[in-house]
């Protein structure tokens, strides 16, 4: 309920005035989605969404006790004329699920009275104290639109009265560290020192920490391609802190002063999509090339054979690679009874690569939906979780249990003393945050080293199944809807289209096919594997066959009348009365 008085506040009198200049964008009848990664979309509808945005993270931050709350501006792997938006948890994770109900719901608000409103009543809602203290940091990527988007983040964060700092251009992974960094200052788990600076120290110390004692260099450098984005200028940076004879990277696709070349043709997402090279490679058989995307969250390898065979080695690799080394360490420094490994994938990890995991280095594997805050939630309950997608997005998490183990136990010789020295430095190399593409290059390259291995070794370790992954334009995305507990394998709406898939899916040997909705783009995709590249093919024609011609039919206005079905409704963002409070106490002290 709304009181006079409450709408008198100056807060909120300045919320109203403020949001005024940033209206709502005409969506026709779509409304915004908190979707896999925040808000993503064109960037010009979005400016409305950013101040919602801006004004979500200042309650988020007096909810939980005044600690800093990061919002970060990118679109990531999309095109040049997307842009984004997410918030950042204390611990630099990403915002906790139940929250995003809150961003929807504000970010839909039609007009600045509606706006202000449910901004009150959000805070009703969430029993959130007015006065209670409240700082955001944020950052952005290279993307031009970002600067408007800036502006329209600080206009709420003034209205709401919130203390921010605006850490420019950055990588996502920086401003997760720097959210945990923020909040960890001045306590026993202090994360390192609160600047960018301090993460390219922390990094490139820890880093040299893994070089303790001599090993192999790599057959020669590594080539970057960093997507014409934000991970070209502080990869450099980050350069500038490493010896060239312990590190060598070469750097392709930093034209950060050409906007349209963001992702196009390059990209840790075009090379995973398109299982090729990137624009400007120049690669000789066997060099060992890597792709992030556009916010530097994901990195690829690959390389080609000669004969220009292209070989990926993509985000299932790098997890097995992590893992198996990680693992080794930590039998080989005498903990082996006390940490267990664990894996964390998704239904887009590779069968051959679960079979490896399970079968050669006998780990445990889980699963979980699509989205880097599912993974990272289940590799967080392991003592070490590895998590990767396919696509490249990941990282290792070290417990506190682990972490606690690896700093009590007492060596019982040099063998144990070097493994558990490069475990240690490991759990400081390795972004605890979130998947980091620059900490991950480092975390492979060290590996790679040490493993004296190059790509050629690295690939042998097992055959990929040949895969495909497709993209479908269909009407509506959020009809498709996956059996809940199935890690999205299976489809439960549109109810006709599982049961055909199955049907064909049978046909093909060691035949995998799933459809979902995507979660960053208005599509679903449709990944498959087979025992034969021609099969996955043939799979996958006749299940997008089935996917257009069965999703067709929603394009009839009956699907829209069926308002008796809650999780249809929030799928399509039509439910508007807020839900429950959250149970009592649900935020964490920090
Ligand atoms: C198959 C695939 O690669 N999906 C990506 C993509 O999500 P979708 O929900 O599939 O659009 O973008 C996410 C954010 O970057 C990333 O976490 C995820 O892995
Ligand atoms: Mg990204």
């Amino acid at each position: 309920m709304l009181f006079e008085q409450d709408i008198m506040e100056p807060e909120f009198e300045a919320v109203l005035e403020a949001c005024k200049q940033f209206p709502r964008a005409d969506t026709g009848k779509k409304d915004y989605g908190y979707g896999t990664a925040g808000f993503r979309m064109r960037a010009d509808l979005l400016p409305s969404v950013v101040f919602t945005v801006g004004l979500l993270a200042s309650l988020r931050s007096r909810k939980c006790n005044g600690n800093v709350i990061g919002i970060m501006i990118t679109a990531s792997h999309n095109p040049a004329e997307d842009n984004g938006v997410k918030i950042v948890d204390p611990e630099g994770e990403m915002m906790s699920e139940e929250w995003e109900w809150y961003a929807t719901w504000l970010a839909n608000a039609r007009d600045p009275e509606g706006l202000r409103n449910s901004y009150m009543q959000c805070m009703n809602q969430l029993r959130i104290l007015r006065e209670s203290p409240r700082k955001v940091i944020f950052a952005r990527d290279t993307r031009p639109s970002g600067e408007a988007l800036v502006k329209a983040l600080k206009a709420a964060l003034e209205a709401s009265g919130t203390e921010y700092i605006d850490y420019g251009i950055a990588t996502t992974p920086q401003l997760h560290y720097l959210v945990r960094a923020t909040n960890t200052l001045g306590s026993d788990r202090e994360y390192g020192e609160v600047s960018i600076e301090g993460y390219y120290k922390k990094l490139a110390a820890a880093f040299m920490n893994t070089m303790h004692i001599e090993y192999a260099n790599q057959a020669g450098p590594v080539y970057v391609d960093c997507a014409n984005g934000v991970g070209a200028p502080q990869l450099k940076e980050l350069l500038k802190h490493l010896p060239e004879d312990k590190f060598k990277a070469i750097i392709v696709n930093d034209k950060i002063d050409q906007p349209d070349r963001l992702n196009n043709r390059c990209g840790a997402d075009w090379v995973k999509t398109q299982q090729r090279v990137p624009e400007d490679f120049t690669g000789k058989a066997w060099d060992r090339w890597t792709s992030l995307d556009g916010d530097a969250d994901r990195i690829v390898y690959y390389f080609c054979e000669e004969g220009s065979v292209f070989r990926l080695l993509d985000g299932d690799r790098i997890a097995t690679l992590a893992a198996d080394y990680i693992g080794e360490l930590v039998t080989k420094s005498g903990l082996g009874e006390q940490i267990k490994l664990g894996v964390v994938q998704t239904a887009y990890a590779n069968g051959a690569s679960t079979k490896y995991i399970e079968k050669t280095l006998k780990l445990k594997v889980e699963f979980t939906p699509t989205g880097v805050k599912h993974l990272h939630h289940a590799a967080a309950r392991q003592d070490i979780g590895v998590y990767f997608e396919a696509n490249g997005h990941g990282t290792v998490l070290f417990s506190e249990r682990a972490q606690k183990a690896m700093r009590k136990h007492q060596p019982q010789s040099t063998a144990q003393l070097n493994a558990l020295t490069t475990l240690r430095a490991l759990s400081n190399l390795i972004n605890q945050t979130v998947g980091d593409a620059l900490s991950d290059l480092l975390l492979v390259e060290v590996i790679l080293s040490h493993k004296q291995w190059t790509v050629k070794e690295w690939l042998s370790t097992y055959s990929d199944l040949p895969n495909k992954l497709l993209k479908v334009n269909v009407m509506d995305r959020n009809k498709f809807i996956t059996v809940p507990g199935s890690a999205e394998r299976r489809l439960e709406r549109p109810p006709a289209i599982q049961p055909r898939m199955d049907e064909i899916i049978a046909k093909y040997r060691e035949g995998r096919c799933f459809v979902r909705a995507s979660g960053t783009e208005d599509a679903v995709r449709i990944y498959g594997e087979a025992a034969e590249a021609y099969d996955v093919e043939d799979m996958l024609g006749h299940v997008t066959e089935v996917v257009i011609n069965i999703s067709g039919m929603f394009i009839e206005p009956w699907v829209y009348k069926r308002a008796d079905d809650k999780k249809e409704e929030l799928a399509m963002g039509l439910r508007r009365d807020p839900p429950d409070p959250l149970p009592g106490g649900e935020q964490r002290t920090r």
